[in-house]
């Protein structure tokens, strides 16, 4: 052989040992970013019509934290996210402002009181409680017979106060419930509402919030219309190191997807599991139904606890109507009220309550991940008179 030919041999020999240490570099960092990933094999989704339960793991995948995942974040404590977002409150105070400065005017003509009216339409009181209101107020003004601020103040207060109901209930009812069988089951959450209210960001933000009590909670993505959407519910529980069960398949079964949460939720001793659903407007009867038939595929595996509703606060009255179909279909059990933050129509509270006899449980303050708190009466019309 000649030189020429060694040469060629030798540099084809350092090539292919080349190419083996790179497909095995490769392989190896792709096995490092699945980490503890459970992928689930994707099996077509049974569409389950009779509304049987599919058989476990049929149609989600578990994504687990990698157990050396480095740093978790500590959600904000409750009680330090309502310190903080008291002040967002505030901001949608014009209500209670404008209330405060027309009262205190003193002999107050019937202008004046068209203005207060105006007010509260405005702010989306709606009509029955503005009555309603509007005559105590009246009464209550003359009982007074003063303008001395503080003491119109105290009657506003206590007025507003009342029509917002600090005696309902709005503890979210999620101590693990104790089955048939004896064992304790995680306390079930169905999180509902029309497109773009906030149930994506309410679901990360509630796990949070969860989590910041030291309860253990898994997430189920059962909006599996929007890809996104999963993949966004992923991102918020990585952060906090709460497991999400999604599917691998885009427009998989909602309520497989739903079931195999709770399942997972169950063998894991889970204390709460948190569920998802794609955003529906009212009057599409499919999209209800399926609503209807998530409710009850999960509860064969543990009862349902709580059905939030979520409004997205800026759009007033006409979130009204969404919501009393939703709670004839799946009987709402709170509400959540999102993007409070900054906008006038705080009157929306009373309202949605009246309509559908449902507390509000929780409020949206912002885009932040802790912006979301229980809702207290009390700080509310604080915030409002503030
Ligand atoms: N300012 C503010 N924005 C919020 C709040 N809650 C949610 N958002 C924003 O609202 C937008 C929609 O939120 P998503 O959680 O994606 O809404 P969704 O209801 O899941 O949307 P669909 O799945 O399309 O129905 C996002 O930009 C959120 O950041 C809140 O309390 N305040």
């Amino acid at each position: 052989m000649t030189d020429i030919s060694w040469i060629v041999i030798v540099l084809a020999v350092l090539v292919l040992v080349a190419v083996v240490v790179g497909v095995i570099a490769l392989t190896s960092g792709a096995r490092s970013r699945r980490g503890g990933a459970l992928t689930l094999p994707p099996e077509e989704v049974s569409p389950f019509e009779a509304d049987q339960p599919p058989a476990q793991g049929a149609s989600a995948v578990l994504e687990r934290d990698e157990p050396a995942t480095p740093t978790l974040e500590r959600p904000e404590s409750v009680a330090g996210r309502m310190q903080r977002l008291r002040e967002r409150l505030a901001r949608s105070g014009a209500l209670g402002q404008t209330l405060l400065s027309i009262l205190s005017r003193g002999d107050l003509t019937e202008s004046d009181w068209e203005e207060i009216e105006e007010t509260l339409l405005l702010a989306d009181v709606g009509m029955g409680p503005t009555t309603e209101l509007m005559e105590t107020l009246r009464t209550r003004t003359k009982v007074l017979g003063t303008t001395d601020p503080a003491a119109v103040r105290e009657v506003l207060r206590s007025e507003l106060l009342a029509l917002v109901g600090p005696e309902l209930d709005r503890t979210l009812h999620l101590d693990p419930a104790v089955g048939d069988d004896g064992l304790a089951h995680p306390a079930t959450v169905l999180v509902v509402g029309v497109n773009g209210t906030g149930k994506t960001t309410t679901v990360g933000k509630l796990a949070r919030l969860l989590v910041a009590e030291d309860r253990t909670v898994v997430l189920g993505a059962a909006d599996t219309f929007r890809a996104a959407a999963a993949d966004q519910l992923s991102t918020w529980g990585e952060r906090v190191g709460v497991p999400v069960v999604r599917s691998e398949r885009e427009g998989a079964d909602p309520a497989a997807v739903a079931f195999d949460a709770v399942r997972t939720g169950r063998e894991s001793a889970a204390d709460v599991v948190v569920v998802d659903t794609a955003g529906r407007l009212q009057n599409k009867a499919g999209l209800m139904d399926e609503l209807g038939k998530i409710k009850r595929v999960m509860s064969r595996e543990a009862p349902v606890r709580e059905v939030l509703l979520v409004l997205d606060a800026t759009t007033g009255q006409n979130g009204m109507r969404q919501a009393q179909v939703f709670a004839e279909v799946v009987d709402v059990t709170g509400i959540v009220l999102t993007k409070l933050d900054g906008t006038a129509k705080g009157g929306i509270v009373v309202a949605v309550q009246r309509e559908l006899g449902v507390p509000v449980k929780l409020v949206g303050l912002g885009e932040g991940p802790d912006d979301l708190a229980p809702f207290v009466p009390e700080d509310f019309v604080d915030a409002l008179l503030s």
